[in-house]
């Protein structure tokens, strides 16, 4: 397989082709979802909860996230690779830059920042200094004590501050955007407004890829999980099966189903 680059998502948006996205903390998973085919691995600040067992993602912190993305890299062959910025690492403009850098040494091909409009400034300077950024908008976990819970945003008006958001940041040089959590047509007139390609977790089916939390698609999260989950150890026999069937179902549009999706 050839090694997916931030132009390989670029033309499959262009080609109409859907890719899939895993979030992965660890070099053997790493290797597993390479083999499935998923072309974009997350090291996501997911794991303040999931590896940690945080009851949120504000504990992580940058060291936590490249001590992860240095597994991930062990174990990588042709995947891209995208480190979460987490809470407060972009507190300053330096303090942005400098942790951008120390996840990009540790093996990460690109960074994501949780965000909105107002991170138009930092996305110029990181893509300015050969960084490219996955913007991510909607449903920032990171703000969870702002929104007062994990819920659907852009519904009503901030639906199309949210389309504004995505347009402005495209043109300060963000490479990826991110829609956590958003009504599917908000998923999709994001999706149509931008060039660059857009991953969705409960964003509905017409974003350009999908992203799922490892330990959600496989079944074994502790507690509660969110109705864009879907379990696929349901139809599996082992975990390189569930891996594999999250990428084709991806692939083919199958998942995610209305179910899985806002309104
Ligand atoms: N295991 C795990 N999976 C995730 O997807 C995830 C994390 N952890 N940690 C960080 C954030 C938190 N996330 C979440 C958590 C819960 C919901 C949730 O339950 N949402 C409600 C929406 C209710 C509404 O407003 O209608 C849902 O029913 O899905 C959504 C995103 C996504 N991220
Ligand atoms: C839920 C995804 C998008 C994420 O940011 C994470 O895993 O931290
Ligand atoms: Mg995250």
């Amino acid at each position: 397989m050839k090694t997916v680059t931030i132009n390989t998502l670029r033309e499959l948006k262009e080609a109409g082709e859907k890719f899939s996205v895993l979030t992965c903390y660890d070099s053997t998973f790493s290797t597993r979802i390479n083999e499935a085919g998923v072309e974009v691995m997350l090291v996501g600040d997911s794991l303040g909860m999931v590896l940690q067992g945080h009851d949120s993602t504000l504990p992580v912190t940058v060291e936590d996230i490249a001590y992860h993305t240095q597994a991930v890299k062990r174990g990588n062959q042709h995947a891209l690779i995208m480190a979460d910025l987490p809470f407060m690492s972009d507190s300053s403009l330096a303090t942005l830059l400098e942790n951008s850098a120390s996840l990009m040494r540790a093996g990460a091909h690109l960074v994501k920042i949780e965000g909105d409009a107002w991170l138009a400034e930092g996305i110029t300077q990181l893509s300015q200094r050969g960084i490219p950024v996955c913007a991510h908008l909607g449903l920032t976990p990171q703000t969870v004590n702002q929104l007062g819970g994990y819920k659907v945003q852009g519904r009503g008006d901030a639906g199309q501050a949210l389309i504004d958001a995505a347009i402005k940041l495209e043109a300060a040089g963000a490479s990826l955007l991110l829609l956590e959590c958003v009504p599917t047509h908000i998923g999709e007139a994001v999706t149509r407004a931008v060039k660059c390609p857009v991953i969705g977790i409960g964003a509905g089916p017409k974003t350009d890829g999908q992203v799922l939390v490892l330990h959600d698609m496989l079944g074994i999260t502790v507690g509660k999980t969110a109705k864009f989950v879907k379990n696929f150890m349901l139809e599996a026999s082992s975990i390189p099966e569930a891996l594999a069937a999250y990428h084709k179902e991806v692939k083919s549009g199958e998942f995610p189903a209305e179910e899985h999706c806002f309104k």
